[in-house]
Parts: C-alpha cells; structure tokens; sequence
C-alpha cells in the first residue's frame, strides 16, 4: 500500500479513471472474499458467475459510465471475450518484445489461434526500481499489475482501427494479471525506413486517424505522453498503438498563458489558457507534433510522388509548426490518398507512352532475368504499385534495364496494381490473371548501298 500510494502521486494519471478503476479493483477483491469464505458448492458457483460477468463488464467500461453501480442480471458475457479458462492449454512460442514495465509473449491458443499475452515484466526496470526503493516484492508486482489493468481499461473504452485490439483478460486472485491482445509485430523503423513510400504513408495517415480519435475519444481528449515507436505495433500493414499506460484524459489546468506551454527538446509551443482555466487542445497539440518528429519527419517527405510533393511538404510544415489542428491535418492526408488513389497525379504522363509496347494478356512471363530496384515490394526483383499501364509504361521507360512488365489483378492497400519489371525473360505462361508488356523493338535499319 505504501509502495502504491507513492508511486501513485507521481504518476501523471488521470484522476478520475484511476479513482473508479480502483473502485472496480476493491469490488472485485471484495467478491473474491466473499467466494473464499462461501462453502456451499453452488452458492460459490453463483459467486463465481457474478464476479466473473462483473469483471467483464467493468472492462467494458460500463461500471465508468454508471458510477460504480451494477445490475448484475442485465449483463450479456460478451462470447469471443477470452479468459483465464481458455489461457490454460496455452504453447509460448516466442517472446514479442518487453518494456521498463511488461513483457509480451507469443501464445497459440488451445484451438490453434495466436494471440499477443501481455503481463507484468517481473525483471524489469519497473519493478526493479520499485524494489530498490521499497523492497516490497509483492506490493512491487501489484503496482506494476495496476498499471496493466489501467492500460486494459483503455483498451476496452478506446477501440480503434489504429489500436490493438484485446481479445480478453485474466486476473487471478494473487493479483496477477495478463491482458489477451491481437498479436502484431514490434515496430521496426529501419525496416520502414525501406519500404515504399505507399506503404510509409499508410503508417502515417493510420498514426493521423488515430490520433484525430484520440483527440476526441469517448474518454475525452488523450494524450499519449510516452510517444515513441515503441509503443506501436504493425498489424498487416497497418500501425497500431498497444502501450497506453502512459495515457492522460484530461487537458492540464491554468490560470495564465504561461501555464500552457508545451515542451519539446528542440521547440517550445504556447497555447492560450481558456476563461475555463484548461490548456484547451493541448493534449492533441502534444500529440501531434510528436507524430511529426517521431514518424512523419522520417517517413513522409522520402521518396513522395513528384505530383504529390506540394501537398506532403504543406502537411510537414504545418504540423512541423503546429499551424494546424489534427482536423485540418487528417484532411490533409485525406486529400493527397485521394489524389494518389485516383491517379489524378499522373495526367502529365503522355497517353502515347503504351504504343511502344506489344500486350500479351491471359499470361505471365518465366524464366525472368530480374533487375533489382529500390524501394520494391519484393527484394528479389523490381516489384512496383502503379495506377495504371500507363504509369508502368513510363517507370519501364525510365530505367535502363527495362524490357517488359508484367501486371497481375494484386493490388496493394491504395488499390493500385502491383506491375513486376525485368529485363527479360525466357517464355510466356498461361495465366489469367496477368497480362505482359513487351518493349517493342525498333526495326533495325538497313544499310543501302
Ligand atoms: N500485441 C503485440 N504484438 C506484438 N508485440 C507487442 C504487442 N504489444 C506489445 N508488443 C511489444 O512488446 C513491447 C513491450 O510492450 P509495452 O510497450 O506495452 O511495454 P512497456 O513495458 O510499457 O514498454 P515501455 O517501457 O516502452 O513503456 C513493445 O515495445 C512491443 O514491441
């Protein structure tokens, strides 16, 4: 208790969700009691059932809305909600990744599906700390725990395209607890830093959709203040935010100006504090320019469509200068996937690029003698996304290697077609799905005597 309380008070954690969180906690700690001294077998059963739904239902937020009261019968057992039961048979397969706080572990479920478990990291820096200081094995680990639960209230109120989805919990009564989420993979940047530029701006654009939700969640405004790649996964592609522990609900408070400044290593932002006495947008402000310094400094400017250069340099700018809110920037990006989707960019192409190509369609080429090119879809060729053939006419135009392409009906998540380039190739394959360019050759000229 002495270990939570201090650790507490220097905790920037929102009041209010922990006061109610902690509620929740005592309830359940109180009905675990109540099991433990019951004996008759099905008025435990009964405890049992309660407690569970009970639990289910305050981590679905319920007991937040309606201060803490509960109607125990009215409540639907949400069914692909995964529990301690179902994390008995369970393979560790892999460690994902830990931090100063938990430690996430690869588990195939009894029925074969794999999850990500996430639970408190026993060696580290967290609780090593704590025990430096206050030698208190177990009111150590439950501080930790705490911090678990808090992030598994989040994840149940604030449910996101771009925020990882829990799959379930399981707390026992030791206090343990374990949080049941979609497996992703640890952000690599180095790896990003490689990919293509569509696939950078997705991570982008999904980060500015995230971040305009959390700007106006049903939890209020929130601010992640931990904001590093860390704290984000990959999920098929797309970026998804999985550490929320070190979320904040509220705006800060103030009386003057003064108070609302924000502070970053480099810059500093100042905001006007409202008659109400709030930093008012300041939770969101933070956010984004963390975006901008940790993600789209690196990610975005790289390599952009030469047509769509303008319109990526406005968004680094103003955000770079915090001129414009979360709105305005997810427009912004809303605008160049538009054009990029739309292939409106591309008019400057000339139509009459495709005459110096022969069409084979319903097949596919083998025996290719594949050049490389950067950044491609597939390190072993020069595998590329266009909006049309005759965007791929012009990319083969311009590298010297070029003698063909082959576009098949795969689309990468703009919806633009995957074209692979080579520099030649030994025989055509049937198959419908693909059609073949050729570089038609110029008719060698004949020397006249
Ligand atoms: N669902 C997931 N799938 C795959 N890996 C994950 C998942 N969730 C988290 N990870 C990995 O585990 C690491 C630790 O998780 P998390 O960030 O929640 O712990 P933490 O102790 O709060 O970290 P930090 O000290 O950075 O705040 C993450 O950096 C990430 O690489």
């Amino acid at each position: 208790f002495k270990v939570h309380e201090a650790v507490v008070a220097n905790e920037t954690i929102e009041e209010d969700l922990l006061l109610k969180s902690t509620a929740i906690l005592d309830e359940l700690d109180k009905r675990r009691q109540e099991i433990r001294t019951l004996t008759n077998s099905s008025e435990v059963q009964r405890f049992m059932d309660t407690s569970e739904t009970f639990e289910q239902q305050s981590f679905e937020g319920k007991h937040l809305e309606n201060g803490n009261t509960v109607s125990i019968g009215s409540i639907i057992k949400n069914p692909d909600h995964i529990g301690c039961a179902q994390l008995v048979n369970v393979r560790s397969v892999d460690v994902l990744g830990s931090g100063y706080t938990k430690i996430v572990l690869q588990v195939v479920l009894s029925e074969g599906h794999t999850v990500a478990l996430k639970t408190v990291y026993d060696q580290g820096t967290d609780i090593r700390r704590c025990l430096e200081e206050f030698n208190d094995p177990l009111g150590c680990h439950k501080l930790v725990a705490f911090k678990l639960k808090k992030e598994i209230v989040l994840l149940q109120r604030l449910q996101h395209p771009n925020i990882i989805k829990l799959r379930g919990h399981c707390e026992v009564s030791s206090g343990d607890i374990t949080a049941v989420l979609e497996q992703g993979q640890p952000l690599q940047m180095i790896q990003l830093l490689q990919s293509t530029w569509e696939e950078r701006f997705r991570v982008c654009l999904g980060l500015t959709r995230l971040l305009h939700y959390l700007s106006n969640s049903p939890l209020g405004s929130v601010a992640l203040l931990d904001f590093q790649p860390r704290q984000f996964v990959m999920v098929d592609g797309e970026l998804k935010l999985t550490d929320l522990d070190d979320a904040i609900l509220t705006e800060p408070v103030c009386q003057l100006d003064q108070d609302c400044v924000l502070q970053f290593p480099l810059r500093n932002f100042s905001l006007p504090c409202s008659p109400q006495g709030v930093c008012e947008g300041m939770n969101s402000m933070r956010n984004l320019y963390n975006a901008y310094r940790y993600f789209f400094t690196y990610l975005l400017p790289h390599q952009t469509p030469p047509a769509l250069k303008h319109l990526v340099d406005n968004i680094m700018n103003t955000t770079g200068e915090l001129r414009s809110s979360i709105n305005d920037t997810l427009e912004a990006f809303k605008d160049v996937l538009h054009l990029y989707r739309s292939g409106l960019h591309l008019d400057s192409y000339i139509p009459s690029l495709i005459r110096d190509y022969a069409v084979m369609r319903g097949v596919s080429t083998s025996g290719n003698m594949d050049y490389r090119c950067w950044p491609s879809y597939s390190q072993f060729g020069c595998l590329l996304s266009v909006h049309s053939v005759r965007e791929a006419a012009f990319i083969c135009n311009s590298h010297p290697q070029c003698s063909s392409f082959c576009l098949s009906k795969q689309r990468t998540w703009t919806g633009r077609l995957l074209a692979s380039f080579q520099s030649s190739f030994s025989h055509l394959v049937p198959d419908g799905n693909s059609e073949v360019y050729m570089k038609k050759t110029k008719a060698p000229s004949v020397d006249r005597v």
